[in-house]
């Protein structure tokens, strides 16, 4: 354990002793045990890391289950956990329904960006942008990467800080620095085995940590059906809301069908999951990997979820936001931990430990990730360096991303808006027009290198243009998303401003502001796609021969074979289309594509060593 952590699992403790007064000393145990177990794990795989082949693929041996776990913490952070939570006690279960988008959300990259990816053998997800069209998209491509998930990190950093800032008195800026300064010094140059087998037993922690608080929650509330009964009569029960109106924050189609387009940016596209997917030991195991995220995203939802009600059921309408015990919704859930169980032994520690670890896995794989692509992407291909130069600037670089992202929990902090929404924001302002360049090159082989670069631009355009012209309009109005019984959640500061006329007319730019933030991924990588095809014709559309090959897609040939199977079902099996079975898909029979995976084959025939540079030495 470094004398950095020591201090902090000291510090923490003592406050969560002033705080607690009395059993804080098993929760001292618990937090300090959790990082040392989290710290030997890492430094047990670490240690075995030689060859750079491990580093970047961790020996394309991974089995899918761990990997499956990693998947899903990358973007599972104290801001699900938080934010979760926060989100149902005030507005209901609505939100539940985003996990409806997982299942194309994840089907989706199984079957396109998986085969592409793992056949091209890529290193890094930006070497498909210079195969496909040029450099300059390559590089375009990795600094919107690194933009967006040096913002996010700030967020997933400044979350935990906040909940502990509120309620165990521990400086808030003190915490983002202690989280930032243990992320930084000790998981960004592990290697990728190393941070997968963590992010297993963080993930482990999580889920543990959020199942024990929601038990003792529902014992603490009166048992089950007085539990359930007290959220039912509060309202907290949504069923689904098919508006179609694309400005209500939170509907089916803006969480079922935006969150697809979400998942998409995240699973299909993003670095930190293609870099897992391309480290398993087969395509099969890849595509079966991003199968398994399916059950453990749902079961982590399910908690959050849950955990919302179970706070419901307890403190009803008197939310201790409104008795101003705390300043932020963002701080209710650990808030609730330490009231009501301050007196169970270890949990409060329990919790902490679980909200760390959450954070945790998703700086780890993030700052894995960005290390990854700025020495792929970036340096590599431009300076010619020796093993231990490679070696420091990789460290120097991970100590400047530290730095970034701490200045960026800083800007977070400005932007006072729940933490759900703003990390689900930024999914939806980056990655979606970098979702919306993948999808250019993959699905249209026409798209020329202009069109690419001016699509992206264009997409990064509108994507500040609606998110941050609606943040500011938003600032007048977003209270009306907040009540449910409209004079209970309202917390009174906000109420001066709710009388301001803040009836946003719905027409012209006012309308464009007022889109839900789950629609912005969708219309960004939209606005990408357009722009990038009419650029593309204007100025010469790429010719089928001079596409490399494995870089597209084949579409039709694929939709052609799948109607095939559909009219001679006894050519394979009696299978519906893959979106009417999800969940028999998501048991795993991969054999079944056997028809499609043949057509892709002929298409897809990747050649890398002419193409990818060799780049495996970091
Ligand atoms: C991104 C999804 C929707 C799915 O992974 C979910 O994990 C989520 O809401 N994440 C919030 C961001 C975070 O937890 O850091
Ligand atoms: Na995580």
């Amino acid at each position: 354990m470094s004398l950095l952590e020591l201090c902090i699992v000291n510090e923490l403790s003592f406050r969560l002793q002033l705080v607690l007064h009395s059993s804080a000393q098993p929760d001292l145990q618990i937090v300090a045990l959790i990082l040392v177990l989290h710290h030997r794990l890492y430094y047990a795989f670490k240690g075995r890391q030689r060859t750079a082949e491990e580093f970047l693929y961790a020996d394309r041996s991974m089995k899918c289950l761990p990997l499956a776990l990693s998947l899903m913490a990358s973007f599972q952070s104290a801001v699900a956990i938080i934010g979760t939570p926060a989100e149902v006690y005030a507005n209901g279960t609505q939100y539940w329904f985003i996990g409806c988008s997982y299942i194309l959300g994840l089907l989706i990259p199984a079957h396109i960006f998986i085969p592409v990816f793992y056949r091209l053998q890529l290193t890094s997800v930006y070497q498909y942008l210079e195969l496909r069209f040029c450099k300059a998209v390559r590089i375009c491509g990795t600094a919107a990467f690194i933009f967006q998930m040096v913002i996010y990190m700030g967020v997933s950093i400044y979350t935990p800080a906040l909940a502990l800032n509120a309620v165990t008195g521990f400086h808030l800026w003190g915490a983002v620095l202690a989280i930032g300064s243990v992320c930084t010094l000790n998981t960004a140059l592990g290697g990728l085995k190393a941070v997968v087998w963590t992010n297993v037993f963080q993930t482990v922690v999580m889920f543990t940590g959020q199942l024990v608080v929601i038990i003792l929650g529902v014992h603490e509330a009166g048992g089950l059906s007085e539990a359930w009964a007290k959220v039912r009569d509060g309202g907290r029960i949504s069923g689904i809301d098919l508006n179609p109106d694309p400005t209500v924050r939170h509907t089916f189609w803006t969480l079922g069908v935006g969150g697809v387009f979400l998942m998409l940016s995240l699973y299909g596209v993003n670095q930190a999951q293609v870099q897992r997917y391309l480290s398993s030991r087969s395509e099969r195991e890849a595509k079966m990997s991003c199968y398994m995220v399916f059950p453990c995203l749902q079961v982590s939802l399910m908690l959050s979820c849950v955990m919302g009600l179970v706070m419901y059921a307890c403190y009803g309408d008197n939310s201790p936001l409104e008795q101003q015990y705390i300043t932020s919704k963002d701080q209710m859930v650990l808030y609730f931990v330490m009231d009501t169980f301050q007196n169970v032994p270890g949990l409060p520690g329990l919790f902490v430990a679980c909200l760390f670890s959450a954070s945790l896995s998703t700086v780890s794989s993030a700052f894995n990730s960005l290390a990854t692509v700025t020495m792929v992407d970036l340096i590599k291909p431009h300076y010619s360096m020796t093993e231990a130069r490679a070696t420091l600037l990789s460290k120097m670089l991970a100590v400047s991303y530290g730095i970034i992202c701490l200045a960026m929990a800083y800007v977070v902090h400005l932007m006072n808006s729940s933490v759900l929404q703003a990390a689900l924001s930024i999914f939806g302002m980056v990655g979606g027009p970098l979702l919306g360049l993948f999808c250019l090159g993959i699905f249209f082989p026409c798209a020329n290198s202009i069109g690419a670069v001016t699509g992206l631009a264009s997409g990064l355009v509108m994507s500040f243009w609606v998110g941050i012209g609606g943040f500011l309009s938003g600032m007048a109005s977003s209270v009306q998303v907040l009540p449910l019984n409209s004079t209970n959640t309202v917390p009174d500061v906000f109420e001066n401003i709710t009388a301001v006329p803040a009836i946003v007319d719905a027409a012209g730019l006012n309308g464009l502001y007022s889109l839900s933030y789950m629609w912005y991924s969708a219309l960004n990588s939209f606005i990408v796609v357009l722009v990038g095809l009419v650029i593309s014709f204007l100025t010469g559309p790429t010719k089928a021969v001079d596409v490399s090959s494995g870089t597209v897609y084949p579409v039709m040939t694929t939709a052609r074979s799948l109607l095939h199977r559909l009219v001679e079902p006894s050519a394979c099996c009696p299978d519906p289309p893959e979106h009417m079975n999800e969940t028999h898909e998501m048991t795993g029979n991969v054999e079944e594509d056997a028809g499609t995976e043949e057509a892709t084959e002929v298409f897809l025939q990747s050649n890398p060593e002419s193409q990818v540079e060799q780049e495996t030495d970091v």
